[in-house]
């Protein structure tokens, strides 16, 4: 048997789709990534709640003995909108607290399938990274290629001069949560030398993006 090493990321933010998705390889796809996230010691930080994909891959992380981290804003706590909570569950006043919140806690980023929810806060991460906010790999859980018409309509922007090659690079992809958290692992940030320049401190201090914990290299 494959001996697993374990990870360099204490926890991973995932963001995924509060529907199942249609097809089971999704709802597979986040089982799956739970089970990984355990087997490489790896706690969780997620949106909260129990509906759908979001509660199929903390439940796996859950089930597995890993500590689970759900970030919700107060007026999506009534259970019947977000179901069983699972694990330890930190209340915050709305989407933009619970957003830095959840990334103040990750070493990482992981997107599995979603909506409108899950892209946002995507696209929200890698623009943190872009600007220098932040230096977490950003990953893709590109399951049976649902994402890539995302990534072709990336590239296109890359081609019309709309993002640069550099930013195009912060994303990583990969098909299944194995491969993707290797990748993720070795992901080394590439640094513009404009963009380093920034100084954030205001914007760290006033949403508390830093971690609390450093990620040993
Ligand atoms: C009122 C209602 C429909 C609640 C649905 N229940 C939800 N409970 C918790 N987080 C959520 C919910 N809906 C969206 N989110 C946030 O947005 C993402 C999912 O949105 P979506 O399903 O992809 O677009 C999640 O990563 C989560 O952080």
């Amino acid at each position: 048997m494959e001996k697993v090493e374990s990870s360099k990321f204490n926890r991973i933010c995932v963001f995924c789709g509060s529907s199942s998705g249609k097809k089971t390889s999704y709802q597979e796809a986040a089982i799956d990534l739970g089970k990984e996230l355990v087997e490489r010691r790896i706690d969780l930080v997620y949106g909260g709640g129990s509906v759908g994909l979001m509660g199929l891959v903390s439940q796996a992380v859950h089930d597995g003995g890993r500590h689970v981290l759900g970030v919700i804003p107060k007026t999506l706590m009534p259970r019947e909108l977000t179901g069983e909570t699972i694990g330890e569950l930190r209340a915050v006043s709305g989407m933009h607290q619970r957003k830095a919140e959840m990334a103040r806690q990750a070493d990482a980023f992981i997107a599995l399938p979603g909506g409108y929810g899950t892209l946002e806060e995507l696209l929200e991460v890698i623009t943190w990274a872009q600007l220098g906010i932040h230096q977490k790999p950003v990953g893709l859980l590109n399951v049976e290629g649902y994402y890539n018409s995302l990534l072709s309509f990336i590239d296109k922007a890359v081609d019309e001069g709309f993002i640069s090659p550099i930013a195009r690079r912060i994303i990583v992809s990969a098909p299944t949560a194995k491969e993707l958290i290797r990748e993720l692992e070795e992901h080394v940030p590439e640094k513009d030398e404009i963009i380093s320049k920034l100084i954030w401190e205001d914007e760290i201090q006033r949403y508390n993006y830093a971690p609390e914990s450093t990620v040993p290299t």
